[in-house]
């Protein structure tokens, strides 16, 4: 009898549980990606995704997948099936999206990966259920509902659990991490754009250390 193949050591079980805030950052220079990921990484949040709105993101990603080893660098804004597979092949351990299609899904589940599909219905969270996905991104959380919605969804759909990302902020990142179907939530408040174009990278450690304390 063969014994099962393990999984890679350094493939993350799930997305949810790395870490309670995820910074999602947009990387114009690929110059800044290693100090920002080690800023990040020192204030405490190792968890990493790199939305691929940037010609640099791609580069930037396999920097820090390469230089940051304390990193776990995933991918942000995946639209494609095509982005899934240049995202892995540069290191990606984890993969996001704002929403989903049965395209991009079934690319997601084939990487191997952890991912994390975005929906902001209620339908989309049944129907992402009836195909064995529970963790989910809910997008734009601020916009759609916020923590009301996601406490409305608790009762009937317990099993479905979310990385809430958009509009949060440090002062309601606290009211969404305390609800029982919210794993981690996402944003940018760590990541201030004069923090970025002065490469301020003891601010954004400072800053990520105040997100990295809001955990429960
Ligand atoms: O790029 C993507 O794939 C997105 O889904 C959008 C981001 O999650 C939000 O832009 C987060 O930004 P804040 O609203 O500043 O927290």
């Amino acid at each position: 009898m063969h014994a099962a193949p393990s999984p890679a050591p350094d493939v993350p079980a799930s997305v949810l549980g790395l870490a309670p805030v995820i910074p999602v950052v947009v990387i114009q220079d690929v110059a800044d990606a290693v100090p920002l990921a080690r800023a990040l990484v020192d204030g405490g949040l190792p968890a990493i995704e790199v939305t691929l709105r940037t010609p640099a993101a791609l580069d930037a990603l396999a920097a820090i997948a390469a230089e940051v080893p304390d990193a776990v660098v995933g991918a942000g804004t995946l639209l494609t099936p095509e982005q899934v597979t240049a995202v892995c092949g540069a290191g990606a351990r984890f993969l996001v999206s704002p929403g989903w299609s049965p395209r991009l899904l079934a690319a997601m589940q084939d990487a191997g990966v952890p991912f994390l599909p975005g929906v902001s219905t209620a339908s989309e969270v049944v129907t992402l259920l009836e195909r064995g996905v529970t963790e989910m991104k809910f997008f734009p959380a601020e916009a759609a509902g916020g923590t009301p919605y996601l406490k409305s969804l608790a009762a009937p759909l317990p099993q479905a659990r979310f990385c809430p990302t958009g509009g949060i902020g440090a002062a309601s990142a606290p009211s969404y991490l305390a609800l029982p179907n919210v794993g981690c939530v996402g944003g940018t408040w760590m990541l201030p754009a004069d923090a970025l174009a002065a490469k301020d990278w003891g601010r954004v450690t400072e800053l990520a250390r105040g997100a990295a304390a809001l955990a429960r």
